[in-house]
């Protein structure tokens, strides 16, 4: 430490004569990082990590990460830096690692991985606009003269944009001034994106820590002479044991009991009532609660990551679905932890999992944060600060929780790898969290244990090839069996019913038989909506996007046609305007014609729909799940939402109505995705005490994916994969890169990739395209495709990514190519 602090020193003096410069990362796409002076008086403020103020361009101010520091003066002029915002460092070393990582391996800008790295309100620039916090008040008695300034013109304004709080304060440096304001809550920065801001509060009841033994409490329940309060008590034991947080609403409706004999309790300061905000990271007690026995093979499994993570890094989990592979996470993260290492859980969709989240937080309580783009500004700073101080030891995230600076990371947990999601499409950076996540891993030393029941084709060919280690586990817990899988073959049905087969009557009756055993039923059909498209009977015409080159969805709800490619909306048509007769006939089946159909088929039976169109609202989805938990929902019918990883105990029959539809796409990964996605909504049915049934629909019936899904052999269905993967030169085989271009104008488009195809034909002989994709024009933007596979042991992969890029700024530099948007996609799914 005195070292340290002495070399720093040094640093300084020196740089009191001669000058000190640093490299700023700004959050905008440009290509790379800036260098500025630093003006004397702030020379010693000066920390990698921090934020520097600085002016970019004109007039624009931002709040840019400082990358590194130096002596040497640049060869060209510098600007000075306005200030420092930041007394200590809001990014680790290992962060600024990552994000140069991200931006080399993945073709963006450090720029653009830091606007994505960084919670909004530690993001600022002249453009940012600040919120007045009603909640505040007008007390402004805690606020030194300058904040006090800025705060009382926001109190009028209620908000102001950075370049308008500049105005009111006389000093030029004014972002420190902002972070103190957000940080004393003061008013907050103003996502687009989110909703509104409006705190919900609701009543949650808690235990008086004093209470928190059992001798204390037998004894209490013991002596009591109020036994209706005693018995509420019972009530609330049971509910946070079962569900690690309960609410006023929820205990009083469960237990019947009265406000009064809550207040009883709450007047005896037994039980606590806390105004929550809804949305607030749960303030449950610290306090784990690991008690649950591994049965023997998921003993076995433990032991043998333990042993793996002696001489590997990464470990792959193969466990079928429901051999309990939560349980075995939870179990290895608690060892983590006890050695006082931090844990990082990672989900595909934080949103979808809200079944997870509960599980995990009845083992951990409030040893979990949860990282998500739903909660507010205010938490996720919150969360961002006790995780770099190492206060909080898990964090549950999606994708973007691997920019969180950790301090002690031990492990990451990646649960559902396979998952397609972990990929960020839009905007750069264009990573997969997946891949990111082990190199992450290995800045801190830490461990990667990642699970599946369909690994992806990548980490089971890396775990073969002893990159990872391989653990399987198959068997499911409590010795249950896979469910029987039974293909109905729609052409004979069809042939008897005419139309394309919605609910076959195998399928109904094996709904009526689940039904009248008081079990519950899952539908899954990869498409929302009410009919996928409409075709003019007489003419053949078929309406489409006028932006998109899609056709149009019908929707029941709205009653109009949508585009599910730009969002655009339009009327139905009543007559074609092709042809001017009305005879419209609806092609292929959403899962809201599907919810239509249940409804009149089982009129006595509770249905609900899932998919993106019934779940708008931020709770949606939890409330659906939690119905269908506690069975007050008979069939749910939905689209992907009802595949991932959910744990239900009574749903015995699963369908799966449009198999076609899943193997059809035109995607060399077209197979995995289809077998992955099949056999995880596969593996909803039968979890808890008896073998579940499968039925699913199919006019391919003979497709090798349905008959591997059929045995449930994960391991045919990936030799039969690789095998073609290898003769066709793709990935594990290859690694690929896709240059998507975007135009206005389709000859622009089609020349720039063709100039630039033919150009980078030279260096890449095996290179694919141009091609227009399947669907060649969205948001009025024409597009075309390169795809460029490159030789895994090459070893040149980053000089291969600069021949590419050169070869974009040339075309870049060409005047009628300088509005072409070139996308480069590394390791594109
Ligand atoms: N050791 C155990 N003790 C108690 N319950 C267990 C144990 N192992 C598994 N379970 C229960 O079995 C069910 C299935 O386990 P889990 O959901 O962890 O399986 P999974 O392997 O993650 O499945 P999927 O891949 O389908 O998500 C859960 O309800 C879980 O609580
Ligand atoms: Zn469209």
């Amino acid at each position: 430490m005195i070292n340290e602090n002495f070399q720093e020193q040094n640093l300084f003096e020196k740089s009191e004569v001669a000058n000190l410069w640093i490299e700023v990362i700004l959050p905008l796409a440009i290509p790379k990082t800036y260098t500025y002076s630093v003006p004397s008086f702030l020379q010693k403020k000066i920390k990698t990590g921090c934020r520097a103020e600085v002016v970019f361009g004109k007039n624009k101010k931002y709040a840019g990460i400082i990358k590194s520091v130096g002596n040497l003066k640049p060869a060209y002029e510098t600007k000075d830096i306005l200030n420092i915002i930041d007394d200590e460092p809001i990014v680790y070393p290992q962060q600024l690692l990552l994000w140069k990582w991200i931006s080399d391996y993945y073709m963006c800008s450090e720029g653009e991985v830091m606007a994505a790295a960084l919670p909004t309100h530690l993001k600022l620039s002249s453009e940012t606009i600040l919120i007045y916090n009603e909640e505040y008040g007008d007390d402004f008695s805690q606020l030194d003269n300058e904040e006090y300034l800025v705060a009382e013109a926001l109190l009028i304004k209620k908000e102001l944009k950075l370049a308008e709080v500049q105005l009111v304060t006389d000093t030029i440096h004014v972002y420190p001034i902002i972070k103190r304001l957000i940080d004393k809550r003061v008013c907050f920065v103003w996502e687009a994106f989110n909703e509104k801001y409006k705190e919900k509060k609701e009543n949650y009841i808690v235990l008086n820590p004093d209470y928190d033994n059992d001798e204390k409490l037998s004894e209490l329940l013991n002596n009591s002479k109020a036994p209706k309060q005693m018995e509420l008590l019972l009530s609330f034991l049971h509910l946070i044991k079962t569900q690690g947080e309960v609410s006023q609403s929820e205990l009083l409706k469960k237990s019947g009991a009265s406000v009064a004999q809550l207040k009883g309790l709450a007047d005896k300061n037994i039980l606590l009532v806390e105004k929550r905000s809804v949305d607030r990271l749960k303030s449950l007690p610290k306090k784990s609660d690991i008690s649950f026995e591994l049965n023997e093979s998921q003993k076995k499994a433990l032991s043998e990551i333990d042993i793996a993570f002696n001489t590997k890094d990464v470990c792959l989990v193969h466990g079928i679905t429901s051999s309990g592979k939560t349980q075995l996470y939870i179990k290895q993260i608690e060892k983590f932890i006890n050695e006082g290492k931090q844990v990082l859980y990672l989900l595909p969709e934080i949103t979808l999992t809200a079944q997870i989240i509960r599980r995990l937080q009845i083992n951990f309580g409030g040893n979990i944060g949860i990282y998500h783009s739903k909660f507010n500004n205010n938490e996720r700073v919150e969360l961002w600060n006790k995780i770099k101080t190492g206060e909080l030891k898990i964090i549950l995230g999606a994708r973007s929780a691997l920019f969180l600076p950790f301090k002690s990371l031990g492990l990451i947990v990646i649960d559902e790898e396979h998952d397609p999601s972990f990929k960020q499409q839009e905007p750069a950076p264009r990573y997969n969290a997946r891949d990111t996540a082990i190199f992450y891993a290995s800045l801190f030393k830490a461990k990667v244990l990642m699970g599946s029941a369909t690994p992806s084709v990548e980490s089971y060919y890396n775990a073969l090839k002893n990159k990872y280690a391989l653990v399987n586990l198959d068997e499911r817990y409590g010795g249950i069996k896979l469910p029987e899988i039974k293909i109905i073959d729609t052409r004979t049905v069809a042939a008897a019913k005419k139309g394309k087969v919605m609910i076959s009557p195998q399928l109904k009756a094996a709904i009526e038989e689940a039904l009248a055993n008081d079990r519950q039923v899952i539908l899954f059909q990869n498409r929302r909506g009410y009919a996928p498209f409409l075709i003019c009977g007489t003419c053949g015409f078929i309406p489409r996007c006028e932006n998109c080159d899609v056709t149009l969805t019908l929707h029941k709800f709205s009653n109009k046609l949508h585009c599910h490619y730009c969002g655009n909306t339009y009327p139905k048509l009543p007559a074609c305007p092709a042809c001017g007769s009305v005879n419209w006939i609806e092609k292929n089946f959403g899962t809201e014609k599907i919810e239509e159909e249940l409804t009149e088929d089982f009129p006595n039976n509770r249905i609900a729909r899932m998919d993106v169109d019934a779940v708008k609202g931020k709770n949606a989805h939890d409330t659906l799940i939690k119905l269908f938990e506690q069975h007050r929902i008979d069939i749910l019918a939905g689209t992907q939402m009802v595949v991932k990883g959910l744990d239900f105990e009574k749903v015995s029959l699963v369908g799966i109505l449009d198999a076609d539809g899943l193997l059809s796409f035109a995607d060399f990964r077209v197979n995995e995705r289809a077998f992955q996605l099949m056999e995880q909504v596969s593996g909803r049915a039968g979890r808890k005490k008896e073998q579940g049934l499968v039925l699913i629909q199919a006019s391919k019936i003979n497709h090798p994916v349905l008959l591997f899904l059929q045995e449930h052999n994960y391991e045919k269905f990936y030799e039969n994969e690789i095998a073609m993967r290898k003769q066709f030169f793709y990935p594990p085989y290859s690694r690929l890169i896709k240059l998507t271009l975007k135009h206005k104008l389709k000859d622009t488009t089609h020349d720039a990739a063709d100039i630039l195809g033919n150009s980078l034909k030279k260096y890449f002989p095996g290179l694919v395209g141009p091609a227009a994709p399947v669907i060649n024009r969205v948001r009025s933007m024409y597009l075309m495709e390169i795809l460029i596979k490159l030789s895994k042991d090459a070893g040149h992969i980053q000089d291969q990514k600069k021949v590419i890029n050169n070869y974009i700024n040339l075309l870049k530099a060409d005047k009628r190519f300088r509005s072409v948007i070139i996308i480069p996609d590394v390791d594109p799914v």
